[in-house]
């Protein structure tokens, strides 16, 4: 039997077993609708439920490349069940609520990191409770990129879950399942209008991007990272116990080698401007690598690279600086659009590299628009290869959790500075705004005694950090 005869068969099996009503009924959120989908009734009817699965299976599977199966608990259950003994691919369980007691999981089942991850689901509305699930599997460190469906009802799941980058696919949509009925003589003309132009004028709102890389441990992002310093970055960070990145903004070379022996043992990383330096020299560079290699802390060039791809490239790797002879990371704009990165890709004279992309600032005023924000995302994800992370604000700015997210703007005690830039806490930054790399300059280097404030931010980060992914605070 052929792909729409199967699908006839299905739907009219639904309507008989009821799973299917039309009349007036109102739905868990209030809203008044003239048709009713209650899969959960299938779990009485063998036949039905080896229909849906042989579909899903031979129909909307067949292509993919996976791993595991996970039903969204609990109507999906019985499908995904079925689904794992056709395709013998196992089956992740994930629970509504972690256990209270034991091993407090959430995703039951045996699983590695950076595996693929089918999502099974009965009916798609906004696609909120399929993004739950999504979530607590990637937040394992599961890749989570489809999910197959038997009834789409046409109200913006499918968009939600494309923001949430998971491609939905369905056995019906409402409208293919009305037409089968009305065709079948099971509803009148005149039902099948009314519920396609309810479907017409009600949308489900947009589900926030989840947000799930927040809650990994570092040296579980290692492995999901597809960029070389990112990986020794997070690496660093879980070894050394920091995530303080100190901002060196010093004139005198000799002044930041003294800063870096004293603060080296509390920072993952640095963070230059290499042209405030009025004393710049290659003994510079090489003390600063040599202290890099001593404390293990990586080198990032803060240059905010922003002109055409063919300066860029210079910029990057001629000059006095040769900054790419040295830098582990710099820092660029997205504002000329993709050059910049396709020059600092091709730049040959390194190993290891890695780009900050800027998909938000700290200072008040800035001209970035969400717009922007999104359309840098969108460029970096071009480059899995380069890009590190971002200079971003927000833990909604990104999803990857392969990238870092490095925060500026940070202080103590302070609000603001007399040019515009904004400060934020600790707290604040690492616990609500996601930020990994967490990055401190005159916070430190204009202290009275640099080294304790290293070790006080170092500290308070890091606190911050653990009780983030211990706390499980979303
Ligand atoms: O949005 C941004 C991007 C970069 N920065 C840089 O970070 C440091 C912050 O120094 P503080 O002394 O802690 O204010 C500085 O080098 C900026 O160029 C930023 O602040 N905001």
């Amino acid at each position: 039997m052929d792909y729409n005869k199967q699908l006839e068969n299905l739907a009219l099996n639904l309507f008989k077993i009821d799973a299917v009503k039309f009349g007036e009924f109102t739905t868990k959120s209030g809203i008044k609708t003239p048709v009713y989908f209650d899969l959960r009734v299938i779990v009485s009817y063998p036949v039905v439920m080896e229909l849906i699965s042989h579909l899903l299976f031979e129909f909307l599977l067949k292509t993919s490349e996976y791993d595991y199966f996970c039903g969204v608990p609990y109507t999906a259950l019985p499908i995904a069940t079925l689904l794992s003994v056709e395709a013998k691919k196992s089956m992740l369980m994930r629970r509504k609520e972690a256990k209270s007691y034991g091993t407090k999981k959430v995703i039951e089942g045996h699983y590695k990191l950076n595996q693929k991850c089918i999502i099974v689901e009965d009916v798609v509305t906004s696609g909120s409770s399929v993004l739950e699930t999504v979530k607590d599997l990637r937040n394992e460190g599961l890749i989570v990129e489809e999910a197959v469906i038997i009834l789409d009802r046409e109200q913006g799941g499918k968009q939600n879950l494309e923001a949430n980058n998971v491609s939905m696919r369905s056995l019906f949509t409402m409208s293919k399942l009305i037409e089968i009925l009305v065709n079948n003589n099971c509803i009148t003309e005149q039902v099948g209008k009314e519920v396609k132009s309810y479907l017409n004028n009600i949308h489900a709102p947009a589900v926030v991007p989840s947000v799930n890389r927040v809650n990994i441990p570092f040296e579980k992002r290692i492995e999901l990272s597809t960029n070389s310093i990112a990986k020794q970055l997070f690496n660093i960070m879980a070894t050394k116990k920091t995530n303080l990145c100190l901002s060196v903004d010093l004139t005198s070379s000799t002044k930041i080698i003294d800063l870096l022996e004293k603060v080296g043992e509390h920072i993952c990383l640095v963070k230059t401007h290499i042209d405030i330096i009025e004393d710049f020299s290659d003994n510079f560079i090489m003390q600063l690598k040599q202290l890099g290699t001593k404390f293990n802390f990586l080198i990032l060039e803060d240059r905010k690279f922003a002109d055409i791809g063919n300066t860029v490239s210079l910029q990057y790797s001629k000059g006095i600086y040769k900054i790419s002879e040295w830098a582990d990371c710099v820092t660029a704009h997205s504002l000329s659009g993709e050059g910049i990165l396709k020059a600092l890709n091709t730049c040959t004279n390194t190993g290891s590299k890695g780009v900050f992309f800027l998909a938000e600032m700290s200072s008040e005023g800035n001209l970035i628009t969400h717009e922007y924000t999104e359309a840098t995302v969108r460029m970096a994800a071009k480059y899995p290869d380069l890009i590190t992370g971002f200079v971003c604000q927000k833990k909604e700015t990104f999803s990857n959790p392969g990238l870092i997210q490095l925060t500026p703007g940070v202080q103590l005690d302070s609000l603001k500075d007399d040019f515009g830039q904004v400060y934020n806490t600790p707290e604040k930054v690492v616990l609500e705004n996601g930020a990994d790399v967490v990055v401190v300059g005159r916070g430190i280097v204009a202290s009275k005694n640099p080294e304790a404030q290293a070790a006080i931010y170092k500290d308070t980060l890091w606190k911050c950090y653990m009780k983030r992914v211990s706390g499980k605070l979303e």
